[in-house]
């Protein structure tokens, strides 16, 4: 099959599947309202939790930093581009979650293919969660271990694959809240049977952090769990984008040496790091921003338990409603807007076949009103 052909052929496969991606530009669309042209419609589909990527404090710190630093790095952080900036937060970051070092990554997606691919070799195991996020997986198939997946959030399933002999070492893989259904993992029972077979346990914490457990330490410290990797990623609550690795000084030396996202590639721009430890500051104090969110997470349920469709069991901002199938999940995200609000509509393969569905995320930038209406749209999008 020639090149075009075969592009061809993948275009057709996705159209006829309804599963065909588009991407249209905004003027805004992290915040209580998405604006495209003329129109503004009330925004379900930002990961901005809490609200941080237009807080005054964070957008000055990144102006500053500009103003300062100018607006690059100017190269890798193992040549020119390591700033001041990148190594306080890095420490800061370190001593908030408990972890003797943290490295900054460009994105959650670069930190997870440089961790995985830095450490595993031939003769390992990977064994990540069926529901891991894409980034997760995608590296742990391009890598020269094994991939084996347990079943979601099923520490029994895991443990009956760490009972299986393995010659090499295994790292356990798993995300603290789950992007598409926002229900979390039962860490505990998974750190344990993890260190009883003395492997390790990586956890991706994008959705958790800064949202969950004390001062928004995330899902690990909510669960008392200390992996020997958690990943946080900064597009979510931090408002920003970016990432860190925690772990030990000798990983974090190990990672310097072998994670070649980290060693070929242009570090993220200082500013953007001031712009960073400024919004974990607010991170920090956000106690009420937390209680917000918690508020309309209580709210959009106790709406939405009487609605024709399948409320995901989750207790997170991340508030999925089950459709199934393709075409009706995209009419209802379709009626939605029609009624004023965006609401993403994810379909196959970003979720399993015949689980497509609304994915609506709630943030402290709403107001109660942006709740009810949400809600008054779904009842009347379901009565069509
Ligand atoms: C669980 C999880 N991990 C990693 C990523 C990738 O992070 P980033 O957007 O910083 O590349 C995402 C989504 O963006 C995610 O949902």
């Amino acid at each position: 099959m020639s090149w075009q052909a075969r592009i061809d052929a993948a275009l057709n496969e996705r159209r006829e599947n309804h599963a065909f991606r588009t991407r249209e530009p905004n003027e805004q669309g992290n915040g209580r309202w998405l604006v495209r042209g003329e129109q503004r419609w009330r925004n379900f589909s930002s990961n901005d939790y809490l609200g941080l990527s237009q807080h005054p404090d964070v957008t000055r710190a990144w102006r500053q930093g500009a103003e300062r630093y100018g607006v690059g790095s100017g190269g890798s952080g193992h040549v020119t581009g390591y700033h001041r900036e990148h190594a306080g937060l890095e420490a800061a970051l370190a001593q908030w979650l408990g972890f003797d070092r943290a490295l900054l990554f460009i994105s959650g997606f670069a930190a997870n293919q440089a961790v995985i691919s830095a450490l595993m070799q031939k003769e390992d195991r990977l064994l990540a969660d069926r529901l891991s996020h894409a980034s997760l997986l995608e590296a742990a198939s391009l890598s020269p271990a094994r991939l084996r997946r347990f079943a979601h959030n099923d520490a029994g399933a895991l443990r009956n694959l760490l009972a299986k002999p393995c010659d090499g070492q295994t790292l356990v893989v798993t995300e603290g809240v789950f992007s598409m259904d926002g229900d979390s993992a039962p860490l505990a029972q998974l750190a344990q049977a993890s260190r009883e077979a003395k492997a390790w346990l990586m956890v991706d914490d994008a959705h958790g952090i800064g949202v969950l457990g004390e001062g928004g330490r995330g899902s690990c410290f909510a669960s008392q769990v200390h992996p020997e990797l958690l990943i946080v990623t900064f597009g979510k609550a931090f408002g920003v984008s970016g990432a860190a690795v925690l772990c030990s000084h000798s990983l974090a030396d190990y990672l310097t040496q072998f994670a070649r996202h980290l060693i070929y590639s242009t570090s993220m721009p200082p500013a953007q790091a001031a712009a960073l430890h400024a919004s974990l500051r607010v991170i920090q104090q956000g106690d009420a921003l937390r209680s917000r969110l918690a508020h309309h997470i209580t709210r959009f349920r106790t709406g939405a338990a009487a609605l024709p469709l399948t409320l995901a069991e989750s207790a997170t901002a991340i508030q999925p409603l089950i459709v199934g199938d393709n075409l009706r999940t995209q009419a209802l995200a379709q009626r939605l807007r029609e009624r004023g609000c965006w609401v993403s509509a994810i379909r196959p393969p970003t979720v399993p076949a015949g689980t497509a569905r609304l994915r609506i995320t709630l943030t402290a930038a709403h107001e109660n009103d942006d709740i009810d209406a949400l809600l008054e749209a779904l009842y009347d999008a379901c009565r069509e």
